[in-house]
């Protein structure tokens, strides 16, 4: 018999909330009618029409405390279909050998499992009739796969978003692929970059001097060359790579283009990077090194995010929430392991907003498949993480 709490989640998954054209719509009825069986107090609001943040709440006995807010993401990225073995939107339901499921979807991991998680444990809280001071939140966001401008980034700065007074924030982290846990208190920035040469142009069957693709082409290898001493830094660690590279910078040619016809010589060529710059360099000298490379090149930078770097929340054990987060990690025997988080979560926003924010996941011994083909996630770990965050939730609305 397929669990009550996997046949909601696998109802989430099929509702299409994929990138660029997310039906918010049917995601905000779902989250609308699970607050409603749950017992939920709900509120949507939207920054800019037709992108939802719904907001759902169990309110505490002491409404006057700071809030504990749980956040997640709605919204997934797009698939190739025709690499997948089960339809990305079907949310199949698979038998394994060793009897466990698998559950087949964009989103399994990033992050509906987790936001499905939220409701479950709420869901579970309140039928226990359990008492909890503070009052939980669990937020559901729009486009934070594009970057949230219409979403965190401009909720943080709303006045609804002060009335929830939020004091702690528990957000996106990533499944673990061995039995550790991981947890962030800081994330890379996100730096896009375009660099544009412009060059002489011509026949295409001629020498011509100085043309923009041999303007941009040093600034391509030095990029390069950047990256391969990046990733020399953590090569060593083998297969806990992974672990190390919130540590250093990576730098990556995501798009380039120039040229419109093959006999004719571009008057123009722009190259592209997602650079995710660590937190353990300053992030204005980082820029300038970039400014300086093109301006010895003779290439017009742009910095495409407006991005001045990312806040870190403090970690302390002694911090009365870091503290209830430790005591239940330790009530599940689970091998915290503090580490940065090397691509982008909607905790920046709200560590912006100046509230403590700690990414984190508990599923355990998971092949990371965000963003990849035939995404699952093991129901086995979906069902532990709900016990965790049921725990979590009480722990943390009953910090003093
Ligand atoms: C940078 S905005 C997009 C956020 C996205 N987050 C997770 O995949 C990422 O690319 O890191
Ligand atoms: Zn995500
Ligand atoms: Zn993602």
């Amino acid at each position: 018999m397929e669990p009550a709490p996997v046949t909601r989640f696998r109802k989430y998954l099929q509702i299409k909330t994929v990138q660029p054209t997310p039906d918010y719509a049917a995601c905000t009825e779902f989250l609308i009618e699970q607050a409603k069986e749950i017992g939920l107090e709900y509120q949507i609001h939207e920054c800019v029409k037709g992108k939802p943040i719904v907001i759902l709440k169990s309110i505490g006995t002491d409404p006057t405390l700071k809030t504990i807010m749980f956040s997640s993401h709605t919204d997934v990225v797009p698939v190739f279909e025709d690499k997948w073995d089960y339809p990305p939107f079907a949310a199949e339901r698979v038998k394994l050998e060793n009897g466990n499921y698998n559950i087949y979807a964009r989103g399994a991991q990033d992050m509906k499992v987790t936001g499905s998680a939220y409701l479950e444990a709420l869901r579970n809280l309140k039928s226990s009739g359990k008492h909890h001071k503070r009052t939980i939140i669990a937020l559901f966001a729009p486009d934070e796969e594009i970057y949230s401008i219409e979403g965190m980034d401009m909720f943080v700065n709303t006045e609804e978003f002060k009335d929830l007074n939020v004091g702690f924030d528990i957000d996106e982290g990533d499944p673990s692929f061995n039995d550790e846990t991981f947890f962030f208190t800081a994330e890379r920035v996100t730096c896009p970059v375009a660099f544009t040469a412009y060059g002489n142009t011509g026949h295409g069957s001629q020498f011509i001097e100085g043309t923009a693709i041999e303007k941009i082409m040093p600034v391509i290898n030095e990029i390069i060359q950047f990256r391969t001493k990046q990733h020399n830094i953590i090569k060593h660690y083998g297969p806990l790579e992974l672990i190390h590279q919130g540590e250093v910078t990576s730098a990556n040619l995501t798009m380039l283009s120039g040229g419109t016809q093959v006999n004719v010589v571009p008057a123009s060529y722009t190259a592209t990077f997602d650079f995710r710059v660590t937190p353990n360099v300053n992030f204005l000298e980082f820029c300038q090194y970039l400014k300086d490379l093109a301006a010895k090149n003779d290439v017009k930078i742009e910095f495409l995010s407006k991005t001045t770097g990312n806040p870190v929340t403090e970690y302390s054990e002694s911090d009365p929430f870091m503290a209830s987060l430790q005591r239940t990690l330790k009530k599940h025997n689970k091998k915290p392991r503090h580490i940065i988080m090397s691509a982008a979560t909607d905790a920046r926003f709200v560590r912006r907003a100046g509230i403590p924010a700690v990414g984190i996941n508990p599923m355990l011994n998971h092949k990371q498949l965000a963003h990849d083909h035939n995404e699952y996630v093991d129901e086995s770990e979906f069902l532990k993480s709900i016990t965790f965050y049921e725990d979590l939730m009480i722990e943390l609305a009953n910090t003093d």
